[in-house]
């Protein structure tokens, strides 16, 4: 009977049915007396026994396209077409999670994926279960829910998020000098989060230094029409302090490569992926082709930074010699390089790998810069007055000195509106991991890929469930994590931002504190509201670019507070 309808659907795409009908199906002939109850098979059973039929059905179908191929002409069309079958059909004899329908052979799920993904991901998620396979751009991926997404996170010996990365942008070779991504988490994770107490101070300072550069007095309104890239020129100036220290942070041309590096690295992988039709690996090729010929669009970013860091690093290491145990090392992750003495051998200034060291401040550049300056861009008004009493009676306490961290943490309310902020400032789906089990990989809820298979999370599926989230979940409430007492920085099963498991994001402390003391900053300073008059928030999580979260439109009114807060 399952055959039955399988093979209808396969006639008319209208009498194509999921698991769930046939279930439906199965269940009213049993019902009829065509069936024993106890033979109706479970939904579950029914969609491993598609996987199979469909894998099996595609081989027949290959071998006899191929067959009659070989017997007549074979035209050009045909042959990818069987191209096209062969490689669906080699998907091994695995339970692999169901395929999802797609009508037009080669395109797959792409337009889909590009133009709706919100739309592809939430109908296949209620068609075929949490885990299912999507046809994208010339190959399979797999998509996990919110059951299986932290057993991708946690199991890095099966999953890699570099790898998976690198598979679909290849940043590898544009940061070819950085050999080593793990030494990078350490450096970050030793010397930020080790160190965030003494960094504090610095944070501030420069986060003030920036808002007065950026948007300054306001004594009558002042309009900033474009936020993301004004949060992007403040984000860079405390940032840039911390990766390259104080000697090096104030150089424009450094703060400028710190704001435009991004930007230069995306723009090589926006050429249209058409080649990854035929296979990803061409397109790959195709977008490396300048790269392998010389150009690099990092190559300027590199020259500057190792123009500006090498005369700051001759300086430090010379001092070391001098001073010896006298020398009061800098703190920033600059040093961290020089401390290694794998890059910086005998502390002699001409052996230094400036190359690397150059491409692992680049790699933090892209880590830190966007994420961070992309999640500090909520305005929600009707929580402003709330955060502002909070922020004031923090500040009475500090009586207008410095922030000390412990008054970073008394930000609670503050924390709570960051941690929304950076729940919904995540994409459809995202974290694309490379499965790098020896031959495949077998999840807990029984479904099996192959190695070098990319499995990427299904971020709504999470953000979208009440039990995880409580209710409403896709509407902002900044004090949905209030009564969990789960700070921002802090990873949980609801909260994907920063990824989780071993490679979790070693930078989140910092970014957490660095968005809290810049709104802090900001809601004592100014009366902030939108330029249109009766939009009181900036929709910003409603729109996408693929995947990915659109940017944020519409401008921002600040006008200095009449109320002096003291
Ligand atoms: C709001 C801001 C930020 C967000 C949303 C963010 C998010 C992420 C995510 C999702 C990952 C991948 C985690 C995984 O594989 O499970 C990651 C990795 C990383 N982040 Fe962040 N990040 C932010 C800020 C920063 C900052 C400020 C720094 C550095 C100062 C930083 C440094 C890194 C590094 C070095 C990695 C690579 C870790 C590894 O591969 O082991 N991030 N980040």
């Amino acid at each position: 009977m399952l055959e039955q309808m399988f093979l209808q659907g396969k006639i008319h795409a209208k009498d194509r049915m999921m698991a769930k009908d046939m279930h439906v199906r199965l269940k009213e002939f049993a019902d009829n007396g065509e069936l024993e109850q106890d033979e109706v098979p479970k939904v579950s059973t029914i969609q491993r026994w598609i996987s199979q039929y469909h894998k099996t059905f595609l081989d027949q179908a290959t071998r006899t396209a191929l067959q009659s191929n070989l017997g007549e002409d074979i035209s050009e069309g045909r042959l990818i077409l069987a191209v096209v079958f062969f490689k669906l059909s080699r998907r091994t004899k695995l339970n692999e999670p169901p395929l999802v329908y797609y009508r037009f052979p080669i395109i797959g799920h792409t337009w889909s994926f590009v133009t709706d993904c919100e739309k592809l991901m939430l109908e296949s998620r209620e068609k075929y279960g949490e885990t299912f396979s999507l046809y994208v751009l010339g190959q399979v991926m797999t998509v996990v829910g919110k059951e299986t997404t932290h057993e991708v996170l946690k199991k890095d010996q099966d999953f890699n998020f570099n790898e998976g990365f690198r598979t679909l942008v290849p940043f590898h070779s544009v940061f070819s000098h950085l050999t080593s991504l793990d030494k990078n988490h350490k450096i970050i994770r030793d010397y930020v989060v080790g160190k965030l107490k003494y960094l504090t101070s610095r944070l501030q300072k420069n986060i003030i230094k920036a808002i007065d550069l950026y948007i300054g007095e306001c004594v009558e309104p002042k309009v900033i029409r474009d936020p993301p890239k004004t949060l992007s020129d403040i984000i860079a100036i405390p940032i840039a302090n911390i990766i390259v220290g104080e000697d090096c942070c104030n150089y424009e041309d450094i703060l400028e490569t710190f704001k435009t590096l991004t930007h230069s690295v995306m723009k090589i992988f926006f050429v249209p992926p058409i080649l990854s039709f035929i296979h990803p690996w061409l397109h790959k090729q195709f977008v490396t082709i300048p790269l392998r010929f010389g150009w690099n669009p990092i190559s300027n970013h590199r020259k500057l930074i190792i123009s500006r860091i090498k005369p700051i690093i001759e300086k430090r290491l010379y001092d070391k010699k001098r001073l010896g145990d006298a020398w009061i090392a800098p703190l920033d992750a600059l040093q961290c390089y020089l401390d290694d003495p794998e890059t910086t051998p005998d502390l002699d200034p001409n052996n230094v790998n400036y190359n690397y060291i150059a491409d692992a401040i680049g790699h933090f550049i892209v880590a830190a810069m966007a994420t961070t300056s992309d999640s500090a861009t909520q305005n929600k008004q009707q929580y402003w007055q709330e955060l502002y009493q909070e922020a004031q009676n923090i500040n009475n306490q500090y009586d207008g000195n410095e922030l000390t961290s412990n008054d970073i943490a008394r930000m609670v309310k503050l924390d709570n509106f960051v941690k929304e902020s950076l729940r919904l400032s995540i994409g459809v789906v995202g974290l694309p991991h490379k499965c790098i089990s020896k031959s495949y990989y077998t999840f807990a809820n029984e479904y099996q890929v192959p190695s070098d298979r990319i499995v990427i999370l299904n971020f709504s599926d999470t953000n979208n469930d009440e039990e995880l989230q409580g209710p409403n979940p896709t509407e902002f409430n900044a004090y949905r994590h209030l009564e969990r007492n789960s700070p921002a920085s802090k990873l949980e099963r609801n909260f994907l931002t920063f990824g989780g498991g071993k490679h979790a994001c070693p930078g989140r402390f910092l970014a957490v504190d660095g968005i809290k003391v810049f709104l802090h900053k900001v809601i004592l300073k100014y009366d902030i509201r939108t330029e249109t008059k009766g939009t009181e928030n900036i929709e910003t999580k409603k729109v996408y670019f693929g995947p990915l979260p659109g940017p944020i439109k519409g401008g921002i009114v600040f006008e200095n507070r009449k109320e002096i807060a003291n």
